[in-house]
């Protein structure tokens, strides 16, 4: 996959100032960013760097819907990277509702308030259960100068991915979240049928 940096630019926010780099994939014109904070280059520290990637979610990160944990995901990552003073964020477009596009989310929301759960909604609507693809996140980790790295998820998917990918996965630290009466069974059925890991906590 062909992917360009076009430009680098400082992004203050209330975690950190971090670096925001603008890439687009040259076969689609897809663009996506990715937060950097510190030096993450590869040989420039003996740890590995902390690394998010995460999907987009216009619902949850902009609107603060509830249905979901994407935006209090988002700010715990950034929040991890600020402390540790090191490490990025790979904000992924055309991940949104796992790779199937906004709208086609929100009917899934609608199959879900008629009784489907966040799996048999995408089912009934003949769609993927999870299309995404992390091609260009590891190209654009790799133009960043990672090959090694620490990943912040709670999916086992996504380590695999990764790897898949040519990634050196090194650790696995989890995302977690509090949940709320508009997500519980999202998160549950995440942890029940999606392997998504150290979600049992939160239902004791
Ligand atoms: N199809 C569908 N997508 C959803 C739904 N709720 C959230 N999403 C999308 O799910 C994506 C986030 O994926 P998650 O399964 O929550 O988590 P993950 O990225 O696999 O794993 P983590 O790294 O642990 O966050 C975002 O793009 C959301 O838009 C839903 O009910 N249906
Ligand atoms: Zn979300």
């Amino acid at each position: 996959m062909k992917i360009s940096r076009i430009v680098a630019t400082r992004l203050p926010t209330p975690f950190a100032e971090f670096t925001i780099h603008g890439f687009r994939e040259e076969a689609t014109g897809q663009e996506h960013v990715v937060l950097t904070l510190g030096d993450i280059a590869q040989g420039s520290a003996d740890e590995p760097p902390l690394v998010r990637v995460h999907s987009e979610c216009l619902t949850g990160e902009v609107f603060g819907s509830l249905r979901c944990d994407c935006r209090p995901q988002l700010e715990a990552a950034m929040q991890r990277v600020a402390d540790e003073g090191r490490g990025a964020i790979v904000y992924m477009r055309g991940h949104e509702g796992r790779g199937i596009g906004l709208v086609q989310k929100l009917r899934a929301y609608a199959e879900q308030d008629a009784g489907a759960d966040t799996i048999e909604a995408n089912e009934m609507l003949g769609l993927p259960i999870d299309a995404r693809r992390y091609d260009a996140a590891v190209c654009m980790l790799r133009h960043l100068g990672v090959q090694r790295l620490r990943l912040l998820t709670n999916n086992p998917l996504k380590v695999a991915a990764l790897q898949d990918l040519g990634l050196e996965v090194v650790a696995r630290e989890s995302v977690l979240t509090a949940p709320g009466p508009d997500n519980e069974r999202y998160l549950r059925t995440k942890a029940d049928q999606m392997g998504h890991r150290d979600l049992g906590h939160l239902f004791d």
